[in-house]
């Protein structure tokens, strides 16, 4: 990608909502095409940008949306799952991503790499962006020296020494929007449109939303748990 179409990506989806559509292994949904269809469905809505998961879902959404498409491939059963090599970096650049998000925190990567060396080659074998998943303010600051285009607070309470907090980690994103030069991405937990637009307010580039919109058996169980327990019993 040329430099001019990097920064053309980052302008469409700066103050956007981008959705994640992802189905996990083992579900019902977890079909490149069903996926395809799923962000279509939320290109419909209004999503300026689509984050997915796995080379041919990306390959199905990258044909079927002309829209800023965050790739990214999640392997393995280490910490470090998320586009957790160069390889895996290179391939979800190959399938159509415009982003390729990678893991971001400092921890060993399982080919060896830095972040920063990941970084550079990504840039210098694709020319596309890199987004940096990171889990504290630390690794963001980090990620940002290492390279990355974007940083996201995707991470933030799935790395054992994060804080897990109830929604969205806004303070975590708000001293990050602050100190950062790197557009900074709010990731993780918005599951209200009053959190994706608390996101905003603390200077989120973009609010990327997952699970509130495209994974239905999560939804289900929130609507399902509050009806059983709010239910008079018998
Ligand atoms: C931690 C991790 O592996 N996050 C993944 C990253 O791509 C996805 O499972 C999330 O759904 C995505 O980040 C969006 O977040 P939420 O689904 O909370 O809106």
């Amino acid at each position: 990608m040329t430099p001019t179409a990097a920064h053309s990506v980052l302008e469409a989806i700066r103050g956007r909502l981008v959705v994640s559509c992802q189905a996990y292994p083992g579900e019902p949904m977890r079909d490149p095409d069903t996926m395809r269809r799923v962000a279509e469905a939320v290109a419909a809505g209004g999503a300026a940008g689509i984050r997915a998961q796995g080379v041919e879902d990306l390959r199905r959404i990258r044909a079927a949306l002309d829209l800023p498409l965050i790739g990214l491939w999640k392997d393995g059963d280490g910490d470090v799952y998320i586009t957790p090599t160069l390889e895996h970096a290179l391939a979800v650049a190959e399938a159509g991503a415009d982003v390729v998000a990678v893991d971001g925190t400092g921890r060993q990567r399982p080919d060896g790499r830095s972040l920063a060396e990941t970084v550079t080659a990504v840039h210098e074998r694709t020319g596309r962006l890199v987004m940096a998943d990171v889990s504290t303010y630390e690794e963001g600051v980090a990620a940002a020296e290492a390279g990355a285009d974007v940083v996201g607070t995707t991470l933030a309470g799935y790395t054992p020494y994060s804080r897990k907090t109830d929604g969205p980690d806004l303070d975590l994103l708000a001293r990050l929007a602050a100190d950062l030069t790197v557009p900074v991405v709010a990731e993780g937990r918005i599951h209200t449109v009053e959190q994706a637009g608390a996101a905003i307010e603390a200077g989120a580039y973009a609010v990327v939303v997952g699970t509130a919109i495209t994974h239905p058996t999560t939804i289900t169980r929130w609507f399902a748990e509050r009806v059983t327990s709010t239910a008079p019993r018998p």
